[in-house]
């Protein structure tokens, strides 16, 4: 767990060896004290240096020890005694230094890292702070500024810009070993006084610094507590003689570790890494399926969605054949495309991409690419006839994807003469900023296609979770019931503003009504058209309020029927001061429209308390949660998760809906579910799921237990 060597007879080199980031697991702390001692204790050794195999230096505290009651020597001493040595000890990082990683390197009197490694403190996206002495020492280091900034945010520095803020000594593209090693050689004998951070004298920060710090903390964490700590804890470094410093980060710490927060980060951290690990009803798995290289892929459509993708695709350099019908969205969505991509060349101070698309109003050139992602808007006939032709048109071995976010996937993958290469690739919108990507496997999708999909995500930096077809796939199913309590409340009683406070103050970045104003009100309007829910497929038969042999609010068709339709034309649940204003105010106009739509269907209005706005919005969701999972739509609890924190506004630091209601309460979950369903009949989808209630029969398992109670997969192949 940590290898201990002699080099040129006086170096003794310790190895962190715990694939496949050398955490620093109990064996390997008490691996490392006795290697240390071994070596300060050997007469012959002059120089130590500490390095990790494979390439990695280590990835920090092992998280997955967290969970159970920590055991083996803990890292404070272990570090301080390093310190506190007579030989000099010299930090070798390759790969990542994070974490307890980097305190432990903060310890060595000296760090050369290689110029491809990354060093960072990311305690805080876990809900905890650096412990093992970071808080102290880093602010001694490189200064308060900086160093608050590093750990409250968690950000990973480059080893050039470690350079420049003085976390590392030095920086080589040769064997960082090796010159570690002779680094070691050449300082031995100079006095270590000066190279003991926690014996240095930490210089005033500027005024204000921390309360400024605080306040845009407060305003940015939606209630996270770790980032408050993390500033708490630098403030003492610099306002506290060393020892005190640590007993503060000690306490601090002793807050955070068994929060609800520490949990739901810890548990996002491993669900982001085992949706990648996908495995699909059939009996496929990531573990089996290869996937295909793609040198040269298509997007058909440019409007928001089609610019964001193939901006994304070009930043994961790969060419691009940029297809679009309509020469006035062709013209505008070059432009667009070609604006940002310079606008990236610019950040990073290189020449724009731009070479590697290619735009063009005809289907015929897209003859030769690997994979096509069509991403026109949601109309089902005219996606049956680009299939169509698509599938006479491109190499019989290429992969046609659909960006839609609802439509059925199979229906379009029938009418090609190629189901198995049909997946879709749900992206979100702006595509080229937000990280979800669902990949929907369809009734014929092969493994290969499904792999070469989440593959692409991947390199084109998302967070991909394979999701099975179904209206809405898994984040736009559960997000309908959401939006349509929220509708309900308002014609209970309840304000936009009200709604929205409540989901902000849980943590959302923007409650629902915010969001509707922001991506307009006609998107739902066209969807609820397309479903015969509004507009000419009605049946007008049954009562205004019904549709489809449920409850129903027309409220957000009434506003588009008025052209209210969010930022764009300065009105919609919001009042803006200007068509694309993204200020917004609460209109009178609008709640004056509420009482009057309540009195027109003889609707009285209610208090509604913050709780019942929470249950009501976020129950219903997370019900439609567990029926995706016990119709094997989504493979675990996890993907749910993932796809509602990076795709959906969930706040990280509450895990996700399943994650939320593990929290709760499994039992709480379906008493007010099993409540608000016999107070609201006429709302099928409040009647709790079959697998709730066999959980809750089961006496609420964990959630990493729940997978033991979803049908199996079984194998066709
Ligand atoms: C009272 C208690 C006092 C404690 C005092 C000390 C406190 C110390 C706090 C810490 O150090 S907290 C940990 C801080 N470190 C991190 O947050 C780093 C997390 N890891 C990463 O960012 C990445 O994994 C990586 C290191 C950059 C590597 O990325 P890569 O993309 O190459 O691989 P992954 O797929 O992410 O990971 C591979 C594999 O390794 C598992 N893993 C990674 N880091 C850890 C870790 N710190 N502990 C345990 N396991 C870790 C990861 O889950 C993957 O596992 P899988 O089974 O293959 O999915």
């Amino acid at each position: 767990m940590a290898k201990y060597s002699r080099l040129h007879g006086s170096v003794g080199l310790i190895s962190l060896a715990n694939p496949p980031v050398n955490a620093l697991s109990s064996v390997v702390r008490h691996a490392i004290s006795e290697k240390v001692a071994k070596a300060f204790r050997d007469p012959e050794v002059t120089c130590v240096v500490i390095c990790g195999e494979n390439g990695v230096f280590c990835g920090g505290a092992d998280i997955r020890e967290f969970a159970s009651t920590m055991r083996g020597p803990p890292l404070v001493p272990m570090i301080d005694a390093i310190e506190e040595g007579e030989k000099p000890v010299v930090a070798a990082i390759e790969g990542v230094a994070f974490g307890g990683g980097l305190e432990l390197a903060l310890g060595c009197h000296y760090r050369i890292a290689h110029y491809k490694a990354r060093v960072g403190l990311p305690e805080v996206t876990l809900g905890l702070l650096p412990a093992a002495g970071g808080t102290q020492r880093l602010p001694r280091l490189t200064g308060v500024a900086p160093a608050l900034q590093l750990i409250t945010t968690g950000r990973h520095v480059a080893a050039p810009e470690a350079l420049k803020l003085g976390i590392v000594d030095q920086v080589t593209e040769q064997n960082t070993v090796e010159v570690a090693v002779q680094f070691a050689k050449s300082v031995v004998g100079q006095a270590l006084h000066n190279r003991r951070l926690s014996l240095r004298q930490l210089s005033c920060p500027p005024d204000g610094l921390f309360e400024e710090t605080m306040a845009q903390i407060k305003q940015r964490a939606r209630g996270a507590v770790a980032p408050i700590a993390c500033v708490q804890a630098v403030k003492a470094a610099a306002t506290l003689p060393f020892k005190a410093g640590m007993d503060k980060e000690r306490d601090l710490m002793a807050t955070l570790f068994n929060s609800g927060q520490a949990k739901a980060l810890q548990y996002s951290f491993f669900a982001q890494r085992s949706v990648a690990k996908w495995n699909l009803p059939n009996g496929a798995h990531s573990g089996i399926s290869k996937a295909r290289a793609v040198h040269r892929a298509a997007v058909i459509g440019l409007g928001t969605m089609g610019r964001g993708i193939v901006v994304s695709l070009v930043r994961a350099g790969i060419s691009v054949i940029a297809m679009e019908t309509n020469e006035k969205q062709l013209h505008t969505g070059k432009k667009m495309v070609i604006a940002i991509l310079e606008k990236d060349a610019q950040k990073h101070n290189a020449a724009p991409r731009a070479d590697l698309v290619h735009f063009t109003e005809r289907l015929s050139d897209l003859s030769n690419v690997d994979l096509v992602i069509e991403a026109v808007y949601e109309d089902m006939v005219l996606k049956k006839d680009i299939f169509k032709q698509l599938s006479m048109i491109c190499k019989p071995d290429a992969f046609l994807c659909t960006n839609t976010s609802a439509l059925n996937v199979d229906e379009l993958a029938a009418v090609t003469g190629r189901p198995e290469m049909v997946v879709g690739m749900h992206f979100f919108a702006p595509a080229h900023v937000m990280k979800l990507l669902e990949v929907v496997y369809g009734q014929h999708s092969s493994p290969e296609a499904v792999a070469t999909a989440m593959q692409l995500g991947k390199r084109l930096g998302k967070v991909s979770v394979a999701v099975g077809n179904c209206p809405g796939f898994v984040g736009n199913r559960m997000m309908k019931l959401y939006v349509e309590q929220a509708h309900f409340l308002l014609e209970e009683g309840a304000t936009p503003e009200q709604v929205d406070e409540a989901l902000e103050e849980f943590g959302f970045a923007m409650g629902i009504f915010k969001v509707s104003d922001l991506s307009g009100l006609d998107v739902g309007w066209r969807v609820r058209k397309e479903a015969g829910l509004t507009g000419a497929g009605v049946d007008w038969k049954e009562p205004p309020r019904r549709r489809q042999g449920r409850r129903y609010s027309p409220l957000a068709d009434l506003l588009c029927e008025k052209g209210h339709l969010g930022q764009k034309t300065s009105r919609g649940w919001y009042l803006y001061e200007k068509p694309g204003g993204r200020d917004p105010k609460p209109d009178q106009g609008l709640h004056s429209f509420l009482v009057e739509y309540r009195s027109k269907y003889g609707l009285k209005a209610r208090r509604i308390d913050k709780d019942e706005v929470l249950e009501r919005c976020l129950f219903s969701l997370i019900n439609e949660g567990f029926c995706i999972l016990d119709d094997g739509i989504a493979s675990g609890p996890e993907d749910v998760d993932v796809i509602y924190v990076h795709g959906y506004g969930w706040p990280r630091h509450r895990g996700g809906p399943m994650f939320y209601a593990d929290m709760v309460g499994l039992s709480k979950v379906l008493e007010r579910l099993e409540f608000y369903h016999q107070a609201h009949p006429d709302v099928p989808y409040l009647k709790p799921s079959p697998l709730l209630r066999k959980l809750v029969r089961n006496g609420s398992p964990p959630i990493r237990e729940w997978r033991e109670f979803l049908k199996r997969p079984h194998s066709h192949l």
